[in-house]
């Protein structure tokens, strides 16, 4: 290396030492800035919310607008939802509950919304997902509602149906499925394991490269990278997470067959979420059966202005040919319009219950 080089090199060197010395300070007084912020929850009998979906919303949001670049927001989101995972823990650590085990989407999706530093509890299915949150062995649950591709999760909309949990955030996840497997090519695969939806999702891709394998659904996706790499004539379709955590090489790579394959999860805990100023409501409602009930019960939004952004439809299970319907609207419960809209809702509906109002996913 020539002098000029080195020189050159070091001066920058020198810089970014400083700036990062400059940064660790900071970062700590931001630390105990948050640990003041839980002494003063605390001291008010407030310690039980110290986890802020709005505010944490609230300054995700407003870092992308004053993000200069040249990193991009994805990433800036990305590292600050770090720090704030960081700073919360040393206020109260939080507990995170999801469909497991490790390495499946739903993990992906609770280290997105709360960061590295919580504590993940994974579970064997959906319905004890719930139950660790309702039992209080977890703070928080994160459990998938909907995909781009395959459409509800039924068993999570059922299980919304009865809960005392809230809906108190969302989060939108891009899902990369790839081939798994320690054969050395697609030639010796004669099993495919994975979770129904995924399966799915890559339906006409296994027609066309693996026609012949035998297509096995398995409890999750990570459960399926489990199977396949203790079978070197077995494949598993999962993502990334699951790649890594079970050390299985990626034979083919994003092999699902809708190029924006997206799964929206909620987040769920005891109570909902303040006003964060771009929310969302979720409901789930009966209309009795007959001629022009949606339309009756669906006005009151159109008359306060509310704007409807989902309706599912959901057989009533005890009641043959009823249905429930789960809509989201834009707002927050405590926004005017959108208490006027539900107030007649109570009103003109057999059965309401507000499912939570909670912040749009930042990232
Ligand atoms: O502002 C608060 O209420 C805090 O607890 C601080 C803080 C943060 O790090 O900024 C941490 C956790 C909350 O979820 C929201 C924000």
């Amino acid at each position: 290396m020539s002098d000029a080089l080195q020189k050159a090199l070091s001066q920058v060197r020198d810089e970014i030492d400083s700036i990062d010395a400059d940064l660790l300070a900071l970062l700590n007084r931001r630390a105990r800035c948050a640990q003041h912020v839980g002494e003063i929850k605390s001291q008010h009998g407030d310690a039980g919310f110290v986890y802020r979906a709005e505010r944490e919303a609230q300054i995700l949001r407003r870092l992308q607008e004053l993000n200069p670049g040249p990193l991009p927001n994805d990433n800036v989101t990305w590292l600050f939802r770090q720090v704030m995972s960081l700073c919360l823990s040393l206020e109260q650590p939080l507990s995170v509950a999801f469909l497991g085990p490790l390495g499946t989407f739903s993990e992906s999706a609770a280290v997105r919304h709360f960061g590295h530093a919580a504590r993940l509890l994974p579970q064997m299915s959906i319905d004890d997902v719930f139950r660790e949150v309702e039992a209080g062995h977890a703070n928080f649950a994160v459990v998938p509602i909907e995909n781009s591709t395959e459409g509800a999760i039924g068993r999570t909309l059922d299980l919304l149906l009865t809960t005392p949990l809230k809906i108190c955030g969302e989060v939108v996840l891009r899902i990369h499925q790839h081939l798994l497997s320690t054969a050395p090519s697609l030639t010796g695969i004669k099993r495919v394991y994975s979770h129904a939806q995924s399966l799915a999702q890559c339906h006409e891709w296994l027609n066309r490269a693996l026609p012949d394998a035998q297509r096995i659904p398995v409890g999750s996706n990570a459960q399926a990278a489990q199977q396949a790499a203790a079978d070197p004539e077995a494949a598993a379709i999962a993502g990334d997470a699951a790649a890594e955590r079970y050390g299985l090489p990626k034979l083919a790579v994003s092999i699902e067959d809708e190029p924006n394959n997206t799964t929206r999860f909620v987040v769920l805990g005891r109570h909902d979420a303040g006003p964060s100023g771009r929310d969302k409501t979720s409901l789930v409602m009966s209309a009795p059966n007959r001629t022009g009930a949606l339309g009756y019960l669906l006005a009151p939004f159109t008359d306060a202005g509310v704007s409807m952004t989902r309706l599912e439809s959901r057989p009533a299970r005890h009641t043959l040919w009823e249905y429930v319907f789960f809509v989201d609207i834009e707002g927050h419960r405590d926004d005017p319009a959108v208490r006027v809209a539900l107030d007649e809702l109570a009103r003109r509906a057999a059965y309401l219950k507000t499912l939570g109002s909670y912040p749009v996913a930042v990232f």
